[in-house]
C-alpha cells in the first residue's frame, strides 16, 4: 500500500560521483524519452562560494587559459621544482601539466585531498602516478586527440630528415670550416689580429641518403598517431606493416596495413617507428635482445616515449652497425644529460620533444584540456577520463535514477547488518530486458560501493576510487544479470522508463539487525526499482514493500492486524515527524507483515522507543538514506 507520493525530483548532484567539489553544485536534469537527443543533460549551478583554483604548471595555449579563467582562478606557474609544486598543490583544486611535470604520489599526498582533477594537456600520462591519483579519488583527464596529427607529422618529418641526413647536412653547411689564418700586417702582436678565412662545407657525397619508396616501415603501436603515420608513409610509397596486440585488424586493413607479430616486424623492417605508450610492458621494449632480431642497417624513429628504448642498448646497436640511424624526439630523461652518447652521435637526429608542438595542436590541446578540467570540476563525467569510466551524457541521463537507487540500496543494505563492520561479499543482480552489452553497470557498481562503505567509514568514495576502495577494504562485489523478457527500443531507454527493470543487493553470511531483511536463502536482501523516475524500495528479505527512497526509513515487522498503521503513524505524528510514504508487505493475512515508513525528519530516540513498545511490533530499525 502506498500511502502518499512526493513529486519526483529531477535533479542530482553529480559531484558525488566524482571528486567532491566544494564550490560547485552540478544539477542534472534527466530527460524523458522524447528528450533523448538533447546533447547535454547537465544544468550547472555554480554556488556563490569561492571559485576553484587551477594551477597550470606548463605552457598552455591562450584559448585554454581564457576558458579556464571564465570558471576558475588560474595560477600559471611554470618551471616549479617538485618541492614548490607540492607546496602550491594544497591550495589547488585542479592541476594542468604537459610532459615536463612529474605528478608523483608526493603531489597527491601534499594536496591533502583538495586536488580533484589532474589535466594532462596531451596524450601520454606516464608522468602522472595514476595509482596514487585513483587512491586519492583524484580524476585524471587527458587531451587525447588534438595533437595526433602534429605527432604523426613530426614522425614523418624525422623519418624523412633521417633518411636524407637533413639535420647533419644543415649543421655542416652552417658551421662551415676555417681554412686558414693569416696576418694582414707584419706588426701583428695578438691572436685577435689574425684574419681567419671561413669556407662553407659542401659535403655532397658524405650526406648521400637512402630512399623511402619501396622500403618497409614497421609502425609499432597502431593507435591514433601510429595509424596517421602509416597513412602518410603509404603516401610516400612505403610498404607499411604494424604491430599492435590490441589494434583491430579491420582498421589496419582499411588503411592497407598488415598487422604482424612483434618479431616479424623487427625482422622485416627497414624503418621502425614507435608509437606505443610507455607502460610497464613497453618499457625498454627495444633492448639488446630485440635489437639483435632486427635487420642490419635498420633505421629507428621514436616520437613515443624515450623509455620504450633501452638507450644504452641503442648506442651498442649503432656501434655494431645493426642500427644505421635513429631519429629521436623523446628521451628517458628530458632533457638528456650533457654527456649523452646518443645525442652526440652524428647518426642520431634529435629534437627536444617537439611532437605536439605546432601552433594548431597547442591551441587544440589547450581547449581540449580546459574543457575537460572545467567539466570535471563542475561534476560532469569526463569523456577523456583516464582513471574513471567514460559514460556518455545520454547514458548518464538514463541511468540517473538507477544511480540514486544503487547508492540507497547499498546504504540500506549495510545499515541492516549487525555489528557495523560492513560486509565482505556482496552480490548485485541487475534484471533488465537489455542485453548485458547494452547496460554499463560501472556507475551503478560504484554507487553501491559508495553506499556500502560511506555509512560505516570516513572514506569518501567516488567513481574514481570506488573499485580501489572496495578492494582495499576486502569487499568483493560480484555482479549478475537477469535477462527479462521484452524488446527494448534501445539499450537504455527501457531501464529508465519501463519501470520493469529492478535490481537487488544480496549480502551473504552476515547477521542482520533487522532479521526480516534475511531472505529464505539466508541472505540480507534489499531490492529496488525505479518508478516514474524515483527510486523505490520494493523488497526487504522476503517481504514485498513499496516505499519511495527519499528522506529516511523506518522498517518495522509486526503481526498483521488492524490498526497497526494508525498506531505507528500517530506516534510519529505526536513527535512531529512527517511521513512521506508508507507501505506494508505481508506473508499472508493475519501473519507477519513488514511496514516501511519513509520519514522526512529523523525520529527522536523516544519516538523510536515508543514504536518498539507497541505490543504487536516484533522488531524495527531506523535507516538513514
Ligand atoms: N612526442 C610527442 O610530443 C608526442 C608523443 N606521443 C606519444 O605517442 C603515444 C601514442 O599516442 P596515441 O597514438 O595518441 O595513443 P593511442 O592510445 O591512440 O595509441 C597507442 C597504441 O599503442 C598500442 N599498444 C599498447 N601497448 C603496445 C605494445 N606493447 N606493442 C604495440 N602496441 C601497443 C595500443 O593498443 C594503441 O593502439 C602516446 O602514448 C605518447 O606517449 C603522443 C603525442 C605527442
Ligand atoms: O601528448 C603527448 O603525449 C606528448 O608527448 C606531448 O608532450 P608535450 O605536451 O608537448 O609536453
Amino acid at each position: 500500500m502506498a500511502a502518499s507520493a512526493k513529486p519526483p525530483t529531477a535533479s542530482l548532484s553529480w559531484n558525488k560521483l566524482l571528486p567532491s567539489s566544494p564550490f560547485a553544485t552540478a544539477l542534472v536534469s534527466f530527460p524523458r524519452r522524447r528528450n533523448r537527443s538533447a546533447k547535454t543533460v547537465f544544468v550547472v549551478a555554480v554556488s556563490s562560494g569561492a571559485k576553484p583554483t587551477v594551477l597550470v604548471a606548463e605552457k598552455l595555449g591562450e584559448a585554454g587559459i581564457s576558458l579556464l579563467k571564465e570558471f576558475a582562478n588560474v595560477d600559471c606557474s611554470y618551471n616549479l621544482t617538485q618541492e614548490e609544486l607540492c607546496t602550491k598543490i594544497s591550495l589547488c583544486d585542479a592541476l594542468i601539466v604537459r610532459s615536463g611535470t612529474k605528478v608523483t604520489r608526493d603531489v597527491f599526498e601534499a594536496s591533502s585531498g583538495r586536488l580533484k582533477v589532474v589535466g594532462r594537456a596531451g596524450v601520454g600520462i606516464d608522468n602522472v602516478d595514476l595509482a596514487a591519483a585513483t587512491e586519492h579519488g583524484c580524476l585524471v583527464v587527458n587531451a587525447p586527440t588534438a595533437n595526433t596529427i602534429a605527432a604523426a607529422e613530426h614522425g614523418i618529418a624525422l623519418l624523412a630528415a633521417m633518411a636524407r641526413n637533413i639535420s647533419q647536412a644543415s649543421e655542416s653547411v652552417k658551421a662551415g670550416s676555417v681554412v686558414k689564418a693569416f696576418c694582414p700586417s707584419a706588426k701583428v702582436k695578438f691572436v685577435s689580429d689574425l684574419v681567419y678565412s671561413f669556407a662553407r662545407k659542401w659535403q655532397r657525397s658524405k650526406y648521400v641518403g637512402v630512399s623511402l619508396v619501396g622500403k618497409t616501415l614497421a609502425v609499432m603501436g597502431f593507435g591514433k598517431v601510429g595509424s596517421e603515420v602509416a597513412r602518410r608513409a603509404k603516401g610516400l610509397g612505403m610498404h607499411v606493416i604494424a604491430h599492435d596486440p590490441y589494434a583491430p585488424a579491420d582498421r589496419a586493413r582499411a588503411i592497407g596495413v598488415e598487422l604482424v607479430s612483434f618479431d616479424e616486424a623487427l625482422a622485416t623492417a627497414d624503418f621502425i617507428s614507435l608509437h606505443m605508450p610507455l607502460t610497464a610492458s613497453t618499457s625498454k621494449v627495444l633492448n639488446d635482445e630485440t635489437f639483435a632480431k632486427m635487420k642490419k642497417g635498420v633505421r629507428i624513429v621514436n616520437v613515443a616515449r624515450g623509455g620504450v628504448i633501452d638507450e644504452e642498448a641503442l648506442v651498442k646497436a649503432l656501434d655494431a652497425g645493426i642500427v644505421a640511424q635513429a631519429a629521436l624526439d623523446v628521451f628517458t630523461v628530458e632533457p638528456p644529460p650533457t654527456d649523452s652518447k646518443l645525442v652526440s652521435d652524428e647518426r642520431v637526429t634529435v629534437t627536444p620533444h617537439l611532437g605536439a608542438s605546432t601552433m594548431e595542436a597547442q591551441e587544440g590541446v589547450a581547449i581540449e584540456i580546459a574543457e575537460a578540467v572545467v567539466g570535471a570540476l563542475r561534476g560532469e563525467l569526463a569523456a577523456t577520463a583516464v582513471n574513471a569510466p567514460m559514460v556518455p551524457a545520454e547514458v548518464l541521463a538514463e541511468l540517473k535514477p538507477f544511480v540514486e537507487l544503487a547508492e540507497k540500496l547499498g546504504r540500506l543494505a549495510v545499515q541492516l547488518i549487525a555489528g557495523g563492520s560492513g560486509v565482505k561479499s556482496v552480490k548485485v543482480t541487475y534484471a533488465s530486458a537489455r542485453a548485458p552489452d547494452d547496460l554499463d553497470t560501472r556507475l551503478l557498481r560504484a554507487m553501491i560501493t559508495k553506499g556500502l562503505i560511506e555509512p560505516i567509514s570516513s572514506v569518501f568514495v567516488n567513481l574514481v576510487n570506488a573499485d580501489f576502495t572496495a578492494k582495499q577494504r576486502g569487499l568483493r562485489i560480484s555482479e549478475e544479470r537477469i535477462l527479462l523478457d521484452g524488446s527494448p527500443e534501445s539499450p537504455l531507454e527501457f531501464i529508465q522508463v519501463s519501470g520493469d527493470s529492478k535490481f537487488f543487493v544480496q549480502i551473504a553470511n552476515v547477521e542482520s539487525k533487522f532479521a526480516s531483511a534475511i531472505s529464505e536463502s539466508g541472505e540480507v536482501k534489499v531490492e529496488g526499482k525505479v518508478k516514474d523516475g524515483v527510486p523505490h524500495l520494493t523488497k526487504v528479505g522476503s517481504f514485498e514493500v513499496d516505499v519511495s527512497l527519499e528522506g529516511s526509513l523506518i522498517l518495522c515487522r509486526q503481526v498483521d492486524q488492524p490498526g497497526m498503521i494508525g498506531k505507528v503513524g500517530s506516534v510519529l505524528g505526536e513527535e512531529n515527524v512527517n511521513v512521506s510514504f508508507m507501505s506494508v508487505g505481508r506473508i499472508a493475512p493475519r501473519k507477519q507483515a513488514v511496514m516501511a515508513i519513509g520519514v522526512d525528519e529523523p525520529p527522536s530516540k523516544d519516538a523510536l522507543k515508543r514504536i518498539g513498545e507497541i505490543p504487536a511490533v516484533e522488531e524495527f530499525v531506523y535507516l538513514k538514506l
